[in-house]
């Protein structure tokens, strides 16, 4: 089994492989202050919890977009499996064409997305990412990566306008009024954070269709795509686990496709 971790500035997504199948999906919290030895109990546990601590570990792919976390799980990692743990970086072999300015700044969750996509679907083609942050990657024609744009997240905004206000709450996403006219603050917040992502997707995707010659496959990933995804007027594709059928993409590409 191959293990991918797509670590985010607020959770880690797991996922164990089996050859190409997805055997399961798990996510733990990103806790800096946690050990590798701490994350490799956690890491035992959640392999036992979805039964796939029989099967050996044959290697690992990290994706971190949070400094020095990625050295944490490589670390924990060692304690599951003597296979190579590959860190997405510099001097990994992508198969990714990167035309921007500076392709070192991007984040190495969106090089693992884009790397899936960029062989899936349709081009040109969009990856939407609804994590912490908002992320938007454009792939032209030919797939290569050729430029993004960042907003804050459904999530992180809610928290935002919690924080640095004095009359508006904190509200769930769970009843997403049915239309845009909110009838008190509650529902008036949920509505800008669903309803304004959705038409943000919306009017970006004709911006790119113009930047990028065509109408973009539009694709959804990241813990709110299903809450935003009802509301958009277009269509997309929802892919939960993009980055890291991108993170299994990049390790095979390095390490080869024998192990499983
Ligand atoms: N129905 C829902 N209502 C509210 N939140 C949801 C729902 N479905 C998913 N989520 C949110 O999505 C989160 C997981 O999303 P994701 O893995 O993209 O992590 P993130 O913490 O938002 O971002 P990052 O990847 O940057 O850490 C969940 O913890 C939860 O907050
Ligand atoms: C934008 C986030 C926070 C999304 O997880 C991450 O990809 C990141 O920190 N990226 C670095 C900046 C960039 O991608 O251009
Ligand atoms: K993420």
């Amino acid at each position: 089994m191959l293990i991918a971790l797509d670590i985010g500035n607020n959770h880690v997504t797991i996922g164990g492989f089996d050859g190409d199948d997805i055997r399961f999906v798990a996510s733990i919290a990103t806790d800096r202050k946690q050990t590798g030895e701490e994350y490799a109990c956690t890491l035992k546990n959640v392999l036992a919890l979805h039964h796939a601590d029989s099967l050996p570990v044959t290697g690992a792919a990290i994706c971190s977009v949070v400094p020095g976390m990625a050295h944490t799980m490589a670390r924990a990692l060692r304690f599951l499996t003597d296979g190579p743990v590959l860190v997405v970086g510099t001097g990994v072999k992508t198969g990714l064409n990167l035309k921007i300015a500076e392709p070192r700044s991007l984040g190495t969750d969106r090089v693992a997305t884009a790397v899936h996509a960029s062989h899936t679907y349709p081009m040109p083609c969009v990856v939407v990412d609804l994590g912490t942050a908002t992320t938007f990657t454009a792939l032209d024609h030919t797939g290569a990566l050729v430029g993004s744009a960042i907003a804050p997240g459904v999530q992180l905004s809610l928290t935002a306008l919690n924080e640095h206000t004095a009359q508006l709450p904190t509200v769930g996403l769970d009843d997403v009024p049915q239309n845009v006219l909110g009838r008190n603050t509650a529902e008036a917040l949920c509505i800008g954070a669903v309803y304004g992502t959705a038409a943000m997707i919306e009017g970006m995707t004709e911006r790119y269709a113009a930047a990028l010659g065509g109408t973009p496959t539009v694709v959804l990933t990241g813990g709110m795509a299903e809450v935003v995804r009802p509301y958009l007027r277009i269509p997309t594709i929802h892919a939960p686990t993009l980055a890291l059928l991108g993170l299994a993409d990049i390790w095979r590409r390095n390490h080869g496709r024998e192990a499983k």
